[in-house]
């Protein structure tokens, strides 16, 4: 049997994930044309059972460097280390066996979850793949599991399609969750749910890093959801992080005139404000930022 931790265990506040001038380029064109630089040598570190925010407009690049965390974009410079282990280029079964430590929350809560499968075989498979739990044990896990999300224990018998968002949600969390994982990669994990659903998760993700010590990178474009469950913040803007600080700091005081913008663009009640907003908004759209860019559902 594979020993529990891969990779040895970092007390609060030392390095979990540290990325080091890493560069991402995809090809796009085939081999004529030059790669597109989509990260440009980005640093950033996530302490143990600390959450570090990442937002930005779309397209800045912030699921490139989740994926890059998790393997899945090509890196074509600097490093990546988790636990003091370099991760950047592991083969196949390295990579599966980090997998224990690092894990995922994806936004989209619909095409997430296999329809066909039921929640408990979703839940089952996480603890059984690497025998790290026989078939009882992961039974009991799954109870455990549920209650944490604060799902009833019959959510196990029923499918991802008998579910609304913010339960399938709850499921993916349980799925990350299940094999005792150290860093969640959280992309966009609420921005799919309404107001109040969204309220519930994070308050859920707040008590489950309480719980657990989990660190978080929490990826979203809404710097009011990401400056209320980061410790830190990183604004990351045409694929180069512009400003990282404490999360307070960046969402009352922020420094780059980026952040600024964000913030201002922000849906506020004060109509006083809105002439503000509006012109903070054509400033980021003139940046490439979609016009909705840290508007959280909202018009004008
Ligand atoms: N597989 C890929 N091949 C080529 N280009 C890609 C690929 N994935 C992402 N890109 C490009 O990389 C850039 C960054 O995309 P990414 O999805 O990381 O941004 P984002 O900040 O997460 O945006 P959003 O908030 O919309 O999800 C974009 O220009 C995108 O088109």
């Amino acid at each position: 049997m594979e020993p529990v931790n891969a990779t040895p265990a970092a007390a609060p506040g030392e390095p979990l994930l540290s990325l080091d001038e890493l560069v991402v380029e995809y090809r796009t064109g085939g081999r004529r044309r030059p790669p597109l630089r989509v990260l440009h040598e980005v640093s950033l570190e996530v302490r143990a059972h600390e959450t570090v925010g990442l937002v930005g407009e779309s397209g800045s690049g912030k699921t490139t460097l989740g994926r890059a965390v998790l393997g899945l974009a090509p890196v074509a410079g600097g490093t990546i280390t988790f636990a003091g282990t370099r991760i950047d280029g592991l083969g196949r079964r390295a990579r599966r066996a980090l997998s224990r430590d690092i894990q995922v929350v994806f936004q989209d809560p619909y095409g997430s979850l296999n329809p066909s499968m039921t929640i408990g075989d979703i839940l089952t498979e996480p603890l059984t793949a690497r025998h790290t739990h026989t078939r009882r044990a992961a039974r009991e896990r799954i109870g455990e599991l549920l209650d944490a999300v604060g799902l009833p224990a019959d959510t196990a018998a029923r499918s991802a399609r008998e579910l609304s968002g913010g339960q399938r949600q709850r499921v993916a969390i349980a799925r990350a969750l299940a094999p005792g994982p150290r860093l969640i990669i959280c992309d966009e994990p609420v921005s799919a749910l309404d107001l109040s659903t969204r309220a519930q998760v994070i308050n859920l993700l707040v008590e489950l890093q309480q719980a657990t010590g989990v660190a978080y990178l929490f990826i979203a474009h809404d710097l009011s959801v990401v400056g209320h469950v980061s410790d830190r913040v990183a604004v990351m803007s045409r694929g180069e992080i512009v400003e990282c600080a404490d999360a307070t700091r960046v969402t009352t005081d922020p420094e780059h005139p980026y952040t600024r913008d964000l913030l201002l663009a922000a849906p506020v009640p004060d109509p006083a404000r809105q002439a503000e907003r509006r012109a903070a908004r054509h400033r980021l759209a003139a940046r490439g930022a979609p016009a909705g860019v840290g508007a959280a559902g909202s018009t004008g």
